[in-house]
């Protein structure tokens, strides 16, 4: 429709689903979210209700469209972005999965991703597609679901169930059932997808027990990939982006140059930096992935992805108690002078980059008799950018250069002291943007771009600009002293397993 102007971007994140409606300039009008809940049925397992995620997924969306004013017809296209990795497995037929969702957290595959490892798979399975052998990844959470669902196995080798990271599978259900498609950023993620060849690798498939009759297709992230269907809005309207929320969030915040860099503090924390046309492979335990997929295109990043950052700030408020809302956690920094020695090693999932190591649990050290909740919260908040400072010295070990600025966005960076004790830890300019929701701007550009609500790459880096700067400010030897702090904590959570990877 010629004169819809506006965008609808979905957000479906690990712990909440929002909805957006951004106008031309880039403006979010009208934002609905539901935090939804977490299943944990056994130890390092976390799954997700799928039906719930399709439930506020449309509630969010009708509920955003609502409060903006516009009638759907006004929009010219649907952006989806999500959380990576997590698993869907529906029946093609009646579209209800089979299990519930196994999130990117779970861990209850370690054990195979450490049998493949030690049958020295990991050398193919890094080159073709960038990432490793861990838990973290699709691949080897459909195999489990196969495996475990009664029939499941031969009812996906005759193609009767699909699979589906979040956003095929909400794209699914969108279009009623039409479009079993994803694009290179989710795909990419799986472990079953050559990320140079862009395709979906048969060996791989083979390899983690994974029938290709699965697998979505897949296209480009900015690309008119169905429209929904009667009765969901009052007009069909286009699904025309998809990208997985980190690259999303590169996407939003306009980090289209080789040597650009964005930190995203949400459930985990995700730095890419954009590598241009090259998938880069070093030796530095951080991941190559694709960051965006245009005309057939494909522009890569390296990443380093930590597991847990804002989870932990939830952990202090649903676990512990120490507070009621992740804001007073800002308070609670600035009230003392420092942590008091203590420090918070967050590896409740395992450690993701640059340690990979997915029995690694969570621990505190340097717990006093005088220490309160107020150093526990500073010592949580700490740990996220200690964890991104490792992530830095990990890309530059790696060959990158230590990037001049990072642009942060997400939930967390709300927090103004975290913003500066990360960039005074990384010894970088932090820059963050008016507008935290950069996840769900970069899934509206992707389908505004598809639509011709924006022109160009170019059009869209204009309307992205950063309010807020954190410029380091630090003394070297208080850095040095909190590095060795930090340090000395993490090599006493490391298990072996980890350490015997080198
Ligand atoms: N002011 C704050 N200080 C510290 N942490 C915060 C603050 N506001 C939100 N958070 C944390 O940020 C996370 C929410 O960020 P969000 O980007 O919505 O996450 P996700 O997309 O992963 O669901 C929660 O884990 C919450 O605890
Ligand atoms: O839910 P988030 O925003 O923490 O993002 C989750 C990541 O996509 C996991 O890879």
């Amino acid at each position: 429709m010629a004169d819809a102007r506006y965008v609808l971007a979905v957000d479906q994140g690990t712990t909440s689903t929002r909805a957006i409606v951004f106008d031309a300039a880039g403006n979010g009008l009208a934002t609905a979210q539901r935090e939804f809940s977490q299943h944990y049925p056994e130890r390092g397992w976390v799954e997700h209700d799928p039906e719930v995620i399709w439930r506020d997924t449309l509630e969010t969306m009708r509920a955003a469209l609502a409060e903006s004013g516009l009638h759907a017809s006004a929009i010219a296209g649907i952006g989806i972005t999500n959380q990576r990795e997590t698993v869907v497995v529906w029946d093609r037929e009646t579209g209800v999965p089979v299990h519930r969702a196994i999130v990117w957290q779970d861990r209850r595959t370690a054990d195979v991703c450490a049998a493949l490892r030690d049958a020295g798979h990991e050398p193919e399975v890094r080159a073709k597609t960038g990432l490793l052998l861990d838990p973290y990844f699709s691949a080897t959470k459909v195999a489990w679901i196969l495996d475990h669902v009664e029939g499941a196995r031969e009812r996906a080798e005759a193609g009767a169930l699909a699979f589906g990271t979040i956003d095929s599978f909400l794209l699914w259900r969108l279009t009623g059932g039409r479009v079993h498609a994803t694009d290179p950023t989710n795909a990419g993620r799986t472990l079953l997808y050559d990320i140079r060849a862009d395709r979906w690798d048969t060996d791989l498939c083979k390899l983690f027990r994974v029938p290709m009759a699965m697998l979505p297709l897949v296209h480009d992230n900015s690309h008119v990939f169905g429209h929904t269907a009667p009765g969901l809005f009052d007009a069909a309207i286009p699904i025309a982006g998809i990208a997985g929320d980190q690259q999303a969030a590169l996407f939003g915040q306009a980090c289209f140059s080789a040597g650009m860099a964005k930190a995203t503090y949400g459930t985990g924390c995700f730095l890419l930096l954009n590598t241009g046309s090259e998938a880069e492979l070093s030796d530095d335990k951080l991941l190559a992935t694709p960051a965006y997929r245009l005309a057939g295109k494909t522009t890569y990043a390296l990443e380093g992805s930590i597991f847990v950052a804002g989870a932990a700030i939830k952990w202090l408020r649903d676990g512990l108690g120490v507070i009621a809302h992740a804001s007073e956690t800002s308070g609670l920094a600035t009230g003392v002078p420092d942590s008091h020695g203590v420090y918070m090693v967050p590896a409740f999932v395992g450690l993701g980059a640059p340690h990979w190591d997915p029995d690694a649990r969570a621990a505190i050290f340097g717990l006093t008799l005088d220490a309160t909740g107020a150093h526990l919260a500073r010592a949580a908040l700490e740990a996220v950018a200690y964890q991104t400072m490792d992530l830095v010295d990990a890309m530059i070990a790696g060959g990158a250069d230590r990037p001049a600025t990072i642009r942060i966005d997400g939930g967390m960076a709300a927090n103004d002291w975290l913003c500066q004790f990360i960039a005074d830890m990384l010894g970088v300019t932090v820059e963050r943007p008016a507008h935290l929701e950069t996840t769900a701007l970069g899934a509206a550009f992707l389908a505004g771009l598809a639509m011709g609500v924006w022109r160009d790459l170019d059009t869209l880096a204009g309307l992205v600009r950063a309010t807020d700067r954190f410029v380091p400010a630090m003394a070297d030897d208080r850095r040095a002293e909190l590095r060795r702090g930090w340090h000395a904590a993490i090599s006493r959570t490391l298990t072996t397993r980890d350490q015997s990877r080198g």
